[in-house]
């Protein structure tokens, strides 16, 4: 592995040169143009459907150029972090003092887990200087752009599926958008009744010599993945004539990974980036969509309340990041122990072994995992998990009904038998109450939703 002084020092700079739009009548072509001079020149790619019958020009619109630019902005942190060069020049359009503070505040705590885990300190005053070297883009928007209706992001997990479950009754005015669809993602969008008219899946290449590089032991880790959800979904919103970007994360993404610092695996999933970026959307971008999360107020426990109702998606839902390319649960990740957990208290014990097709609790292989989860570790597993609190609060929960009225520990899955072992069961947890009813205020919902997932969502049994 490299040294992160050392690459800085021998690779000083990244330039963003620009961006095409390649216009054809059926999609959108985009690449970009990076480079780390001395090392490698990168063009990552996007494509997205072009469907309205009017065959706007996108490349004439300001607006649409302003998305594709704003595009490249997040999409060069994944380029830049291969060697961290303090100097990043803006070649491809021009950005304000405010905005370069923008777009640091954004990459610093994006990487917070990439610097953490690579053993890098670092401030984000002094981790880059970006330089705006680029023409101001010209305003001559389409003036007559209608939006409405919503773009609900689908990853193939439970969250998005709930999202879905919760819109049901707009169906018609709903598009699902996809980044390079897999199994998960497109039997969700179907089992939820959408048919290929709905759905805007779009196309999005890495470069190689990014990957070349990552082999050859450059810099690598953590991006903010979410944030390039949030950016190509305002594009896709905007071509789809779409009013609402509407994402699917939970209040318990706000807590950090490492507690006691600012470390988050899921920075761009926080209520902090998703009010950053619906700012930033509305003071330079100006496209008109509206971004938000639809399940910001709950937290993860009341989320897998709703989806274990939500029988029609049992069977296809992958939340496994580890097992996503070949669409399976792998079954021994944090993850996959997450999401068993969460469940537990609403499903059987049988139910929740057909989702995963192992029975985890009974696994002492999981038992670091489980640690970590339950906040015997400090240190949260670096995957899109719930709070501490409340997995513990589910596991209390399901202990009450696995071990009945004769409190026999024999009745208990061994991970659960270890949990009471070590003094953290709580029987009959008041926590659980207020894990049913929670409502995060602090969040962006318009009122017409907030009314729908208060009603469906935050009342629980106790
Ligand atoms: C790593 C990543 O973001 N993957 C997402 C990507 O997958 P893709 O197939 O395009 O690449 P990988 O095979 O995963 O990575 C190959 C190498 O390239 C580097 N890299 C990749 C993407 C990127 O944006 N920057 C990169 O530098 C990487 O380090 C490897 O060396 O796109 C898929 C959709 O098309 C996503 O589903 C992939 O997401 C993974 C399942 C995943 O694990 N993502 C994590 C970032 C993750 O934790 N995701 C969270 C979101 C948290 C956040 O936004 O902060 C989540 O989905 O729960
Ligand atoms: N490939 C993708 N295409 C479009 N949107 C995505 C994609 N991957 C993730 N997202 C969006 O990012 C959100 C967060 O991803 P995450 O994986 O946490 O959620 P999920 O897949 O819906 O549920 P789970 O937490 O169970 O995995 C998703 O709900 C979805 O809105």
């Amino acid at each position: 592995m490299f040294s992160y002084t050392q690459l800085r020092k021998d690779y000083p700079e990244f330039i963003y040169h620009g961006y095409q739009i390649k216009e054809e009548k059926e999609r959108i072509c985009l690449e970009y143009d990076f480079e780390i001079p001395g090392l490698s020149s990168f063009h990552p790619t996007w494509e997205f459907p072009k469907k309205d019958e009017e065959n706007r020009k996108y490349a004439d619109d300001s607006t649409f150029r302003n998305l594709a630019f704003s595009l490249g902005m997040v999409e060069l942190i994944s380029y830049w972090k291969i060697a961290c060069p303090p100097k990043v020049i803006v070649e491809a359009g021009a950005l304000t003092a405010e905005q370069i503070l923008w777009w640091k505040d954004l990459y610093f705590n994006g990487l917070g887990e990439f610097y953490y885990t690579n053993g890098i300190s670092e401030n984000q005053e002094d981790f880059m200087e970006i330089v705006s070297a680029g023409q101001e883009i010209s305003a001559d928007a389409l003036s007559d752009r209608r939006l409405e209706g919503c773009l609900v992001p689908v990853g193939g997990g439970k969250d998005s599926a709930v999202t879905l479950s919760l819109l049901k009754g707009e169906k018609e005015t709903n598009c699902c958008y996809i980044i390079n669809p897999r199994g998960a993602t497109l039997k969700t969008v179907e089992r939820a009744g959408y048919g290929e008219a709905q759905m805007c899946c779009v196309k999005r290449t890495l470069d190689k010599n990014m990957l070349e590089l990552n082999k050859q032991g450059y810099l690598n880790g953590h991006t903010p993945f979410s944030a390039i959800v949030a950016f190509s979904a305002t594009i896709a919103a905007y071509m789809e004539g779409k009013k609402y970007i509407v994402l699917s994360n939970e209040s318990s993404a706000n807590e950090s990974t490492v507690e006691g610092s600012t470390v988050n695996h899921q920075y761009s999933k926080s209520f902090r980036f998703e009010k950053a970026f619906h700012d930033y959307e509305a003071e330079y971008i100006g496209s008109g969509t509206y971004y938000f999360s639809m399940l910001r107020p709950l937290s993860e426990f009341q989320i897998a309340g709703y989806f274990a109702k939500c029988r029609e998606f049992h069977d296809i839902f992958r939340s496994c990041n580890a097992g996503s390319k070949e669409d399976k649960w792998c079954g021994h990740c944090p993850k996959c122990l997450f999401v068993c957990l969460i469940l537990s208290p609403f499903l059987s014990g049988e139910e929740i072994i057909r989702i995963f097709g192992r029975d985890m609790l009974n696994d002492p292989d999981m038992t670091e995992d489980f640690r970590k989860l339950t906040g015997m570790e400090k240190e949260k597993p670096f995957e899109c998990v719930g709070s501490r609190d409340e997995v513990n609060a589910a596991i209390s929960l399901t202990i009450d009904r696995m071990m009945g009225q004769e409190k026999d520990l024999k009745k208990l899955p061994g991970l659960f038998r270890y949990y009471v072992l070590n003094g953290l069961y709580r029987e009959n947890d008041p926590a659980s109450g207020r894990f049913f009813r929670y409502f995060d205020e602090e969040n962006l919902l318009p009122e017409r939703y907030l009314e729908l997932v208060r009603r469906e969502c935050t009342k629980g049994e106790r």
